[in-house]
């Protein structure tokens, strides 16, 4: 029988959640803890899960039809399962470059500064990729090697980038927190022994889960903070088609991740009052009365500075025998998995413990670069990057591509209907930092109703600017692979039959030192056109309850509490008061530890032990 009274409660049971409710339930087991998550599955342990029949561990959102993107509507998920994106995600390991943090510290977040927030990113991890040196931890609950298995096209990409003339330095570590414009091999969230997903879930969350004091009800979705005055005193959620409540004596920590969370402030707080039928919420006055409900804290931040990445795929064609099969596997159909995952299961290697993401280059535009990017890109370097040597604005990486127009070729590739059997598509990825941010809101008070998003994608000529010369750099890299066999010319921009840049079909590689392709202005206005069509985002939605002061549009303070309101605290992705330059599964578990020690010094709980995860699933 669960219990209806807590010390603290969850709304969510993510990355993030699993992180703080972990800590906390090692550290004190006597604290009555309960989360709550829509779905319950086994959290993936490799990509293939994930697709399996099965409830859905993603839930999927649509944004408003964009009008940089000629009115495209994009499409975004978020996880909703146990663990939330640690169970679901690709797995890449990429930090943040050290003065993104400074950057939160100066937003007005004394404590969230680099110094303070590396030294937990260290505590976070056992790094099994390399070196562990004065960057890196080596006894936290997350795994972190190359996995078991090296892609030919990572090792192809490693080769070409050494000898490319435009290419930059090797680095055994990517990721130091400050090393930036190099490239190197890219480690994953994959246990070296076991060669399973290193999620949030199965190594903070379930090595509690014997403690009696801690509940987590799957198949459950946090509707409202139930309210006493402007004290957060518990959440009404859903179960079973029927509408629950729970009471907690202490905190309510809302952990939905950035989509979610403004949603959950904003929807609808229960307030005991004299009129129990009103609502109320937190959020703009004016948006929460325009869906009938009152104001208890006025928050004109929440749901806005919506920040994410993009991503592009384009498709060389790369010669890759064997890697076919993975990419089969792990996209489209278990034809051939058991003979992989009977492999997996017996030494955990193989190529089921991979993400076939293998090598990368974190690039920041030099002397050159920045003359081709031209004057359009001056803001953005000047406000951004110039002051900031740590910081990228593309991470390049040559993966086997799960992306959608790719995966239309994998279906060819299944059906016979590609060129040769030996020859197949691959997608490099595109992250880039963008300035422009967007916003989530609810539609309406009902917690089925879709939420209204809206992107600020390619809204800035800079990002445009900075995807054409990326388009440009990677594709002269990508030429350069042995395992290149020239271009799918309906995975690249639409050149003119005259163009130089026009896709062909190859034998092998161009010559390491060949001539770069020539770009007219025709072309590049076929690339741009190109991104508008085919530029998404990436699963890396911030800081929609960004913690900022509060007349600088921030919803919570620097101790994570909601402005205006009391026992009420967000801890997720969406408190980053700005962009990342990476991956986001690393800050995410960055907050949680951090959110953990904050939460345990104010309920008096002396150590918030870093000892007790040494377990193995
Ligand atoms: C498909 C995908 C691929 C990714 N790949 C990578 C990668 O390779 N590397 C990397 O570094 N990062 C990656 N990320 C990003 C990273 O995983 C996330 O940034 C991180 O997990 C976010 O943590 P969070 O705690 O903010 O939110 P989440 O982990 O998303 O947790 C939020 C949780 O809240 C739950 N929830 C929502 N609404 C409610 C409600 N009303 N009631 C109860 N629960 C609710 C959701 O189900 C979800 O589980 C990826 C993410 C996705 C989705």
């Amino acid at each position: 029988m669960i219990p209806t009274d807590y010390d603290i409660i969850f709304a969510g049971g993510g990355t993030t959640a699993c992180v703080v409710a972990g800590r906390l339930a090692a550290a004190d087991n006597t604290l009555r803890i309960l989360a709550y998550e829509p779905l319950h599955v086994q959290p993936g342990r490799y990509l293939f899960d994930l697709r399996a029949p099965g409830p859905d561990v993603f839930t999927v959102h649509h944004a408003n039809p964009s009008a940089p993107l000629g009115g495209r509507i994009l499409r975004v998920s978020s996880a909703s399962c146990v663990g939330g994106g640690s169970s679901v995600n690709a797995m890449m390991y990429n930090r943040a470059p050290a003065s993104d943090y400074d950057a939160w510290m100066h937003a007005g977040n004394p404590g969230w500064g680099a110094a303070d927030l590396i030294p937990l990113a260290k505590e976070v991890e056992t790094y099994q990729a390399g070196v562990v040196d004065s960057m890196h931890g080596s006894c936290g609950p997350i795994k972190v090697s190359y996995g078991g298995y090296e892609t030919k096209v990572g090792r192809d990409f490693l080769v070409a980038a050494a000898g490319f003339p435009r290419g930059r330095h090797f680095t055994e570590d990517l990721n130091d927190f400050v090393t930036c414009d190099v490239y190197g091999r890219l480690p994953k969230y994959i246990d070296a022994e076991t060669g399973r997903r290193s999620d949030a879930a199965h190594f903070y969350l379930y090595p509690q889960i014997h403690n009696p004091n801690l509940h987590i009800i799957t198949e459950a979705r946090a509707n409202r903070v139930i309210f006493n005055g402007t004290r957060a005193v518990g959440i009404e959620y859903y179960a079973n088609g029927t509408l629950h409540t729970a009471a907690a004596a202490r905190l309510v920590v809302i952990s939905a991740g950035a989509f979610c969370s403004p949603a959950i402030l904003e929807r609808q707080v229960k307030v005991f009052s004299p009129h129990p039928r009103s609502r109320s919420g937190i959020g703009a006055k004016h948006l929460l009365e325009k869906h009938g409900v009152q104001v208890v804290s006025d928050l004109p931040g929440v749901g806005q500075n919506y920040g994410g990445r993009m991503k592009l795929h384009w498709l060389p064609w790369l010669w890759m025998k064997t890697e076919v099969r993975y990419l089969i596997v792990h996209s489209i159909t278990f034809i051939f998995c058991a003979a992989f995952e009977a492999e997996w299961k017996t030494n955990g290697r193989g190529l089921l413990a991979t993400n076939g993401i293998d090598a990368g280059i974190k690039l920041r535009p030099n002397g050159q670069d920045l003359e081709q990017l031209g004057p359009a890109f001056t803001k953005r370097w000047e406000t951004l990057l110039a002051d900031a040597p740590d910081r990228y604005v593309a991470l390049e990486s040559y993966e086997n591509s799960t992306g959608r127009s790719s995966r239309d070729i994998q279906r060819s590739v299944l059906h016979g209907a590609c060129r040769s059997d030996n020859h197949f598509n691959t997608g490099p990825t595109r992250c880039r930092c963008t300035l422009s941010t967007g916003f989530v809101h609810i539609c309406s008070v009902d917690a089925h109703t879709p939420l209204e998003i809206t992107t600020a994608l390619l809204e800035s000529e800079e990002d445009i600017v900075l995807l054409r010369w990326a388009y440009k750099w990677s594709r002269e890299l990508a030429r350069r692979m042995d395992c290149y066999r020239g271009e799918h010319a309906a995975g690249h921009p639409a050149f003119g039959a005259d163009s130089q840049a026009l896709c062909r079909e190859a034998e092998g590689p161009v010559d390491i030192n060949a001539p770069e392709i020539l770009y007219s202005m025709a072309d590049d206005t076929a690339i741009d056109s190109f991104h508008r069509a085919n530029v998404a985002l990436i699963f890396h939605p911030m800081g929609t309850c960004a913690m900022k002061p509060r007349e600088a549009f921030g919803v919570v303070d620097p101790s994570l509490n909601v402005y205006g309101v009391q026992n009420l605290k967000v801890a997720d992705m969406s408190i980053a008061p700005s962009n990342v330059g990476a991956n986001t599964y690393n800050t995410a578990l960055i907050i949680g530890e951090k959110a953990a020690s904050i939460i345990a010094a104010e309920l008096g709980i002396r150590d918030v032990s870093r000892r007790w995860y040494n377990c193995r699933v």
